[in-house]
């Protein structure tokens, strides 16, 4: 097995003036379960999808378990399940169609994908809801059914942007629970999210970006250095803003 899951090399993207990501480099232990933190617009967003072909990036490369994803695209793709931010689902399917599209797209047994399938929208709480459209789903139940879409075909490395945002509580610990069983039989996963208490908790790793910059990066002990890992995101990104608020929104 190869030691590191994902290995971000000096990726760069910029759109227009704007440097979204400047010359990033970051190493994702395989096994690890690996926090992306950041304010908004940091370039989470642009890092996760350069790093899984899904954005070309203007300079250098990621490694999906050793194996370049713009070199070797389909190869590194095999290894690997996303959970973009934004990205548009074929949702004029229903939820049961779109996981089974997902598995039969990777080559997977008919039969095997029908087992999974039915697991993934058990566990996700969708099994009442796997005939309706996708479409017609709830932010929360399209964060889920994307999660199984990424999940179905039993990947090493599973990159999931911002998995628990508009996600119910109950779901969000179902999910915590099988991210944690997916690591302790050797998965490794990268998860984005701004909660700062949940990658405290969860994640092993965690890396803070920050304007496009790699801020820090190690195990979420050594990041956080005896601070809350809260604290030293504030340290990190430059504080809280000491503005004078909105005086006009005062109603009494
Ligand atoms: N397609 C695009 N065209 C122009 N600018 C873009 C594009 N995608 C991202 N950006 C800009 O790049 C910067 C980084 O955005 P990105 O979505 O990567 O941030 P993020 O860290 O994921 O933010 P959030 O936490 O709010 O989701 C932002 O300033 C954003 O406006």
């Amino acid at each position: 097995m190869n030691p590191i899951a994902l290995d971000i090399r000096a990726l760069a993207k910029q759109f227009g003036a704007k440097v979204a990501v400047n010359n990033v480099s970051l190493q994702v232990p395989a096994g690890s379960f690996y926090g992306l933190v950041g304010p908004n617009g940091a370039g989470k967003t642009t890092m996760l999808s350069m790093a899984t072909g899904l954005l070309r990036p203007d300079a250098g490369s990621a490694l999906v378990n050793g194996i370049d994803i713009w070199a070797e695209p389909q190869a590194a793709k095999r290894t690997l399940g996303v959970l973009a931010d934004g990205v548009r689902q074929f949702d004029r399917l229903t939820g049961r169609q779109l996981v089974t599209y997902s598995g039969l797209l990777r080559g997977m047994e008919r039969e095997e994908v029908a087992r999974r399938t039915e697991d993934l929208l058990r566990v996700m709480d969708l099994a009442s809801d796997g005939d309706k459209l996708v479409v017609d789903y709830s932010a929360g139940m399209t964060k889920k059914i994307s999660l199984a879409t990424a999940m179905i075909h039993s990947p090493k490395l599973l990159v999931l942007d911002e998995p628990f945002e508009a996600v119910d509580p109950v779901s969000a610990a179902n999910i915590r629970d099988i991210l944690n069983d997916y690591v302790s039989f050797g998965g490794t996963v990268i998860v984005s999210s701004h909660v700062m208490d949940l990658v405290q908790r969860m994640c092993t790793h965690v890396a803070v970006i920050a304007a496009g910059v790699l801020k820090a990066q190690g195990t979420v002990d050594e990041v956080r250095g005896g601070k809350s890992l809260e604290e030293r995101f504030v340290d990190l990104v430059g504080g809280r803003g000491t503005n004078e608020g909105l005086s006009w929104l005062h109603t009494s």
